[in-house]
C-alpha cells in the first residue's frame, strides 16, 4: 500500500468532498433499501384491503423514500465527481513537480512515449481511486449493517443471510477474480507503455524509416505491439465481465436463499406473510448495490500499479532549485571555478577542472572541437545541473542556492536545438514576451530577417515546416522580445548563409553592446571583439585569453586559424 501513499494525501485533501460523498451516498443507499422495502409492503398490504389511511401513510413514505433518494444519489454523485476530478489535477501537479527538476535527465532512462502512457493513462485510472475504491465500500457497508440490524427485528435466520451474502458478494469473489486478473492487468500496462513508446518513436522518425526503407518493418512491428496490447485488453475485459458474472449470480442466488427461507419460516409460522415481498425487494437491491464490489480489489490494484509507476518514477537526480533570487541588476557575472561534471554513464568527466570567468557585460567566445564540452558548459551555466565537483557561481552567489526562475528569467539564451510548438508564429513568440502586440513582433521578425513570416504564420510541431536557418532566427527573434541583458547563445546561426549571418550578428553586437554575452562557437570568425575567448578540447580548457593573445602564443587557437584561413583561401 506505500505506493498508494502519496494518491491517500492528495485524496485527503478532499476531506468535505470526502464526507458529503460518504453521507449522502449512505442517504441514497438506506432510502433505495427503504423504498423498495416499502414497495414491497404496500404491494402485500394492499391486497388485504386495510384502512386508506394505512395505504396513504405507505404510499407517502414510497413517495419520501424515492425522492430522497434521487436527491441523496445526485447529490453523492456531485461531491464524488467533484473531488475525484481535484484529486486527478493534485496529483498531476504533484506529477509534474517531480518530474521537472529530473528533465532532462529523465530521457536517460524513460522514453518520451513511455512518459506520456503514464501521465495520461496511470493520471486517468487513478481516477477509480476515489470512486470506486475509497469511499464507496465504506457506504455498502454501512447500508448492508443496517439493512442487517433492521432485518433482526423480523428474522434472525433472513439477516445471517443477508451477512453471508456481503461476505461472498463483498468479499470473496472480488478477491478470487483479483487473483485471475492480477497477471493481465500486468501485461495491459506494459503492453500500453511499449506501444505508446513505440508509435512516439514512429512517428518523430518516420522521415529517415522512409528514407532508410524500414518504414514497413517499423510499421509491422508496432502492429504487432498493438495486437499484444489489444489481446491483453480483450483479456481483461472478459475477465472483468466474468467477476461480474460470477457476482450476479451469487446476488440471485442469495435472493433465492432469502425467498426459500422466508417462505419456510413463513410456513413455520415464524415470519408473518406480509413481508415477504419486502425482503424480496430488499434483497434484490442491497445486492444490487454490492455488485461493484466485484471490482473493487480490481481498482486497488491497479491503482497500486498506477501510483507505483507515476510517483516512483523521477530518479532524483537532476536539479533541485535554490531559493536565494537574483537582484535584477543588468548584466549577470558567472564564475565556474574548478568545475568537473559527467553524465550519469559516462566514463569519463565531459568537463574536467575547468576554470573560466564571464564578468558582467565582457563578451566571452567558447570555441572548441565536436563534443568537446561546450554546450555542456551552457547547461551548467543556465543552472540545469550541478558540477561533479568545484563551484559555479552566478554574482557571486553560489549558483546552488540560487533558485533557477531568477537566473532563467535575466539570461537570454538560444540552445543548439530551440523547441517550436504547434500553433503560429504568434504562439512561439508569446513564450518569451506575453505582452507583445502584432506591431512588436513583427518588428523582431523583420530585424532578424524573416519579413516573410507574419504573426499568423502556421507553425508546425516541431517547426517542422521552418527551415533549419528559419528556426534560428525565430529562436533569436524570441530573444529580441525579452528584455534580459545576459545572452549565452549555442551556435545560433550554424545554418544562417555567410552573408545573414554577417548581418545578424553586427545587429546583435550593437544590441549587447554593454550586455553580457556567452557565445558558444565553431566558427573562429569574427571573434577579434570578444574580450575572452575560451578554447575547449575533451573537456578541458586548454587556452583562454583575447584573441590578440591566443594569435601571440601560436597554441591551438592559432593552429585552427590557419587551418581555417587555409581552408577558406
Ligand atoms: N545527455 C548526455 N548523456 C551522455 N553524454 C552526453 C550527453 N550529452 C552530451 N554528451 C556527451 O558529452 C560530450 C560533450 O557534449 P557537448 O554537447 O557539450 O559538446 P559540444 O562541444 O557542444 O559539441 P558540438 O559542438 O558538437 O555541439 C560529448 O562527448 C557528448 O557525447
Amino acid at each position: 500500500m506505500k505506493e498508494l501513499r502519496t494518491v491517500l494525501a492528495l485524496v485527503a485533501r478532499e476531506k468535505k468532498d470526502i464526507w458529503f460523498s460518504i453521507v449522502f451516498g449512505v442517504l441514497a443507499g438506506l432510502t433505495t433499501v427503504g423504498l423498495f422495502g416499502a414497495s414491497g409492503y404496500l404491494i402485500s398490504k394492499a391486497a388485504l384491503a386495510p384502512p386508506l389511511y394505512t395505504l396513504i401513510i405507505v404510499i407517502a413514505m414510497v413517495k419520501l423514500f424515492g425522492f430522497t433518494r434521487a436527491l441523496g444519489r445526485y447529490v453523492e454523485r456531485l461531491f464524488s465527481h467533484r473531488a475525484t476530478f481535484t484529486i486527478l489535477s493534485h496529483i498531476r501537479t504533484r506529477f509534474f513537480e517531480m518530474l521537472e527538476p529530473e528533465v532532462p535527465h529523465i530521457f536517460r532512462k524513460y522514453r518520451s512515449g513511455d512518459l506520456l502512457a503514464r501521465v495520461i493513462g496511470d493520471v486517468e485510472s487513478l481516477q477509480n481511486f476515489f470512486l470506486r475504491v475509497y469511499y464507496p465500500p465504506i457506504v455498502l457497508l454501512i447500508v448492508f449493517l443496517s439493512t442487517i440490524i433492521f432485518t433482526t427485528f423480523f428474522s434472525w435466520m433472513l439477516a445471517l443471510l443477508f451477512f453471508l451474502g456481503l461476505v461472498i458478494v463483498g468479499v470473496v469473489i472480488p478477491f478470487i477474480a483479483t487473483l485471475k486478473q492480477r497477471k493481465s492487468q500486468y501485461s495491459v500496462r506494459e503492453g500500453r507503455g511499449i506501444l505508446s513508446t513505440k508509435l512516439a518513436e514512429w512517428l518523430y522518425g518516420f522521415r529517415d524509416l522512409k528514407i532508410y526503407q524500414k518504414q514497413e518493418e517499423t510499421e509491422a512491428d508496432l502492429r504487432e505491439s498493438m495486437e499484444t496490447y489489444e489481446a491483453a485488453h480483450e483479456r481483461q475485459q472478459l475477465q472483468m465481465a466474468g467477476g461480474e458474472g460470477w457476482n450476479l449470480l451469487a446476488s440471485l442466488t442469495a435472493t433465492w436463499a432469502v425467498v426459500l427461507v422466508s417462505v419456510w419460516q413463513i410456513g413455520a409460522g415464524e415470519l408473518d406473510g406480509i413481508f415477504l415481498a419486502m425482503f424480496i425487494m430488499i434483497s434484490l437491491m442491497v445486492f444490487e448495490d454490492a455488485g461493484p464490489m466485484a471490482n473493487v480489489p480490481r481498482h486497488l490494484e491497479d491503482n497500486r500499479n498506477a501510483a507505483e509507476r507515476l510517483f516512483s518514477l523521477p530518479g532524483q537526480t537532476g536539479r533541485h532549485s535554490g531559493d536565494v533570487s537574483l537582484e535584477p541588476s543588468g548584466p549577470l557575472s558567472f564564475s565556474m571555478e574548478n568545475v568537473t561534471y559527467s553524465f550519469p554513464e559516462s566514463l569519463t568527466p565531459v568537463l574536467q577542472d575547468a576554470t573560466i570567468s564571464f564578468p558582467a557585460g565582457s563578451k566571452t567566445a567558447i570555441v572548441g572541437a565536436s563534443g568537446s564540452g561546450k554546450s555542456t558548459i551552457q547547461q551548467l551555466l543556465l543552472s540545469m545541473d550541478v558540477p561533479e565537483a568545484g563551484r559555479i557561481k552566478v554574482q557571486d552567489k553560489d549558483m546552488q542556492r540560487v533558485s533557477q526562475e531568477s537566473v532563467w528569467k535575466e539570461v537570454n539564451a538560444i540552445l543548439q536545438e530551440s523547441h517550436f510548438f504547434y500553433g503560429t508564429v504568434r504562439d512561439n513568440l508569446l513564450l518569451a514576451d506575453e505582452d507583445a502586440d502584432d506591431r512588436r513582433m513583427k518588428e523582431v521578425l523583420e530585424r532578424v530577417k524573416l519579413p516573410h513570416l507574419s504573426p499568423e504564420h502556421p507553425v508546425e510541431e516541431k517547426g517542422g515546416n521552418l527551415s533549419g536557418g528559419e528556426k534560428q532566427r525565430l529562436a533569436l527573434a524570441r530573444i529580441y522580445l525579452k528584455p534580459a541583458r545576459t545572452w549565452i547563445l549555442d551556435e545560433p546561426f550554424s545554418s544562417v548563409d555567410v552573408l545573414t549571418e554577417r548581418e545578424l550578428m553586427q545587429d546583435f553586437w550593437e544590441t549587447a553592446v554593454h550586455d553580457t554575452v556567452i557565445l558558444i562557437s565553431h566558427n573562429l570568425k569574427g571573434l577579434e571583439q570578444m574580450d575572452n575567448i575560451v578554447v575547449v578540447e575533451q573537456g578541458q580548457v586548454i587556452e583562454k585569453g583575447s584573441y590578440e593573445e591566443l594569435m601571440e602564443w601560436k597554441g591551438y587557437f592559432y593552429r585552427m586559424k590557419q587551418l581555417e584561413n587555409t581552408l577558406i583561401g
